[in-house]
């Protein structure tokens, strides 16, 4: 075969894969991404012009064309070339002094540049041109020389054609092929991954590494597998992170197989850096797309299920509509709620949506006194008033399929609460109502303003004053609670320090105490605040939790924080200044017997805590829950085999795409009862998602044993049983008033799952009902009698140490962690000790 046709034929053309795939991922990549498109090409690889600096008639040779020739002594031995300079790593070569060959370097270069007139050159010509270098160099003989040369096009693009030559095996010394591969190689980076991708695909000879060299190599792989921002990035072409590690391990295997010479030392020059993460990983992307086509198609299917991002296009019927939203914004006892009822009476049909039972209970009351018909509505409890055309709700409940003229949202900056925000969320999305009403702090106006304009709902803002400034008073209760005076309200964060007030108070002075904490039912807790608020009683004192902070009217003079830390789960901090202030401004309701409001703290070394946090401005919330509808976990499930409901919502939780105005709601309960009802077989994937939501202290054993007593005879198809006596009598200690929270919590949950499930499953409601109204009042006389130390609802928790400033008078002194805080800000304390749960 003559000399040339067997170089041409030993070039091998490399046709580009089809672009489709990877333009697809480029476009995914963007819609879902953090912006720039950060694998897309670089400028640098589109510009191949000629510097220029240079003789018109310099021509760059490709780069690594020019470092097999330089490599091979060819060029400076040739009579057709000679280097002229090397800029920008890469080498310009003009026709030598011979002058007769010019037309030969322009050949070759037009190789390089894809044609002097744009339109290339053809392969036998460069074969050809190749040859007579050939001719005159020692060791660039016939077929090994161009083995490793290759025909690569750039995949149609309107670039060049370019030359590539692999490089060959190292000089064996570890070190660098030669000095000219050092120039060359620092061009890599700025080349076309697609490019790199093709040439590591492709490449045939691997380049040998010292020991040293092969480690930094190994080192580099590492971080990319480990890199969160990679991890991150995949996502964008579907690979998840939980697979990320995987494709990183075969890409590092793919890249060892290969390892052309002048990628791998341009990643070795980078070490193991951020920087050599980022230059692989478009590479990585390229490898992806070609090797996981079927995995990046399943998480592209999974991630698409769990798409949460415009939730405003989930409510089409809303979204028909011109909804007028009016945002009554203002601090509390300002009138947002009063002005928002006077709307909601006035139209002809509406629904008040509440954040607590309790409250949508004083609404039903009042409204209905005020003779409109309204009925209630909330998770336990159905009273359909006749003729009714108003409901009073809990957030949870309202219907989003009902058309109404006035809807009222209440206490709109619960949109932000990390677990039920996504009830308030779903209300301002897909309320099919003329006019809306929200009322709230002003901590959320601008997510409504936003909300407003993606929906195209027209918003109104009506902006409040307090009434009357609340009053601080700085001379405490000095730590000592028989300073407490009638009309106060004491506020404490747990059980058992509201008991433990309570005991003292009642004591060491002659007022008596109604209490209201979170665990008791709210007909108990309407009891305590009827007594309360009614002058002809002894009871003039109220000892509360954070349950009374919103929107009650109770006849408060005076709110003292009995301390203001709380247990936020894991471990005491100080209480948030939005809720600080939305407790202290229960004090002095307008029109209530005390309108002027005062506060203050229990210890002096608080009162600071308390003035800074009503000092401080609403801080605005920056996104708003959100909780996924049945049918899209439904429909992400058909993704997914083989996993239980539990992993389930996790895998949910991990994939879920969100805009940046959203969170996912946290769900760490759902996923304890999800787990739990695991034991349970039969139940379909509804029966468990609406299990989940039953309201169940997760931490009371007890109720966790009934709720999955209930959900076994549901999956069996069994009426299911109350299957609990009703208490013989009011409560003579702590345990037995335990027991008797713990029974309504049991009631009300059955009632509740009755209104979720079919009613026939359930058929004892009626007695579930007797059974709520009769605790709830053997509750509240059991309030009324109280006078015993509290216990802890878990068994076997160990009980609280003995604190050294202990009164003669039976009660602790709580230390004041709020001081605390303070302190250690200013680093004068190291450490926030940790304190009992709550259990409100
Ligand atoms: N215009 C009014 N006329 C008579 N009473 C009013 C008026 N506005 C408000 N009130 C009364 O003032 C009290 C506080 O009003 P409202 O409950 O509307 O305050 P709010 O701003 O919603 O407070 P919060 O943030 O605590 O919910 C209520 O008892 C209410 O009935
Ligand atoms: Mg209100």
């Amino acid at each position: 075969m003559a000399r040339g046709a067997a170089a041409a034929s030993l070039l091998r053309i490399c046709r580009s894969r089809d672009n489709g795939s990877r333009n697809g991922a480029l476009l995914s990549y963007r819609r879902f991404g953090s912006g720039s498109g950060q694998f897309g090409r670089s400028a640098a690889s589109r510009d191949r012009g000629l510097d220029p600096n240079l003789d018109a008639r310099c021509r760059p040779v490709s780069r690594s064309l020019g470092q097999l020739l330089l490599r091979k002594n060819l060029l400076c031995r040739s009579p057709y070339f000679r280097v002229v300079s090397a800029v920008d790593a890469r080498l310009y070569c003009s026709s030598a002094d011979k002058g007769k060959d010019l037309e030969d370097a322009r050949v070759f270069g037009s190789g390089v540049m894809g044609g002097e007139n744009g339109d290339g050159v053809e392969s036998s010509k460069f074969a050809e041109c190749l040859d007579r270098l050939a001719e005159d160099g020692d060791d660039l003989k016939g077929e090994n020389a161009c083995e490793s040369i290759s025909f690569v096009d750039n995949g149609g693009s309107d670039e060049s054609e370019e030359w590539h030559m692999v490089m060959g095996e190292e000089d064996g010394s570890g070190g660098s092929v030669s000095s000219t591969v050092d120039v060359a190689y620092k061009n890599v980076g700025s080349r076309d991954p697609v490019d790199l991708y093709r040439e590591l695909r492709d490449s045939e000879e691997r380049a040998n590494l010292s020991r040293d060299k092969w480690k930094i190599l190994q080192e580099i792989f590492r971080c990319l597998a480990e890199s969160p921002w990679a991890s991150n990035q995949a996502l964008a072409i579907y690979i998840g992170m939980s697979f990320f590690p995987t494709a990183a391990r075969k890409f590092q295997t793919f890249f060892s197989k290969k390892r052309p010479a002048d990628i791998t030392m341009y990643l070795i020059s980078l070490g193991p850096s951020q920087e050599a993460v980022k230059f692989l990983f478009p590479i990585f992307v390229e490898f992806c797309l070609e090797e996981f086509p079927d995995e990046i198609k399943r998480f592209r299917g999974m991630i698409e299920s769990a798409d949460l991002t415009k939730p405003h296009t989930w409510f089409p019927f809303a979204r028909a509509m011109k909804r007028k939203i009016i945002y009554h914004c203002g601090p509390t006892n300002s009138g947002k709620t009063y002005n928002a009822l006077q709307r909601f009476m006035e139209a002809k049909n509406g629904v008040y949506c509440s954040p607590l039972r309790l409250l949508a209970m004083e609404v039903f009351d009042k409204v209905n006194s005020l003779g409109v018909y309204c009925s209630l509505h909330t998770g336990q409890e159905k009273k359909n008033v006749p003729f009714s055309n108003h409901v009073a709700c809990t957030v949870e409940m309202v219907s989003t399929d009902h058309l109404y003229d006035v809807a009222v949202i209440d206490e709109i900056q619960m949109m932000a609460d990390p677990y039920r925000g996504y009830a308030w969320t779903r209300a301002l999305l897909g309320l099919k109502a003329d006019e809306i009403h929200v009322c709230g702090d002003p901590s959320v106006l601008n997510m409504v303003r936003k909300i407003c304009s993606d929906t195209g709902d027209e918003l109104q803002e009506c902006h409040y004053d307090r009434f009357k400034p609340l009053v601080v008073e700085a001379k405490t209760l000095l730590g000592d609670l028989r300073n407490v005076r009638s009309g106060d309200c004491v506020v404490a964060f747990s059980r058992r320090e509201i008991f433990e007030v309570k005991l003292a108070i009642e004591k060491h002075t002659n007022h008596r105490c109604c209490v209201i904490y979170g665990a008791l039912p709210p007909e108990t807790r309407r009891q305590q605040a009827n007594l309360f608020n009614d002058q002809d009683n002894e009871y003039d004192v109220l000892v509360a939790s954070d349950a009374v902070g919103m929107g009650l009217n109770l006849n408060i003079r005076r709110v003292v924080f009995y301390t203001l830390s709380k247990y936020n789960g894991d471990k005491m901090v100080p209480v948030p200044a939005s809720q600080v202030k939305q407790i202290a401004g229960r004090a002095g309701r307008r029109g209530s017997r005390y309108p002027d409001g005062l506060t203050t703290t229990f210890e002096l070394n608080d009162l600071e805590y308390l003035i800074e946090c009503l000092k401080e401005p609403f801080e605005e919330v920056k996104k708003v829950g959100l909780f996924p509808f049945f049918e899209q976990v439904e429909l992400f499930a058909c993704q997914l085999s083989n996993v239980t409901f539990c992993k389930l919502l996790e895998k949910f939780g991990e994939n879920c795409r969100l805009d940046g105005s959203y969170f996912l709601c946290r769900h760490d309960h759902i996923k304890k009862v999800a787990n739990m009802l695991e034991k349970v077989p039969g139940l379909s994937l509804e029966d468990r998602f609406n299990f989940c939501f039953a309201p169940v202290n997760v931490r009371d054993p007890k109720s966790m044993y009934h709720l999955l007593r209930f959900a076994t005879a549901y999956s069996q198809n069994l009426p299911v049983n109350i299957a609990m006596g009703m208490p013989k009598g009011s409560a003579r200690n702590d345990a037995e008033l335990l027991d008797l929270e713990t029974k309504h919590q049991v009631v009300s949950m059955y009632l509740w799952l009755s209104h979720h499930f079919e009613e026939e499953t359930f058929p004892y409601v009626k007695k579930a009902e007797a059974m709520a109204t009769g605790i709830a009042e053997l509750l509240g006389q059991s309030l009324k009698v109280a006078n015993w130390k509290p216990e802890s609802r878990q068994a076997g928790k160990p009980k609280p140490k003995e604190k050294p400033e202990q009164k003669e008078d039976g009660y602790e002194r709580p230390q004041s962690l709020a001081k605390l805080f303070s302190l250690r800000r200013q680093n004068k304390v190291p450490e926030i000790p940790h304190a009992e749960k709550l259990s409100t």
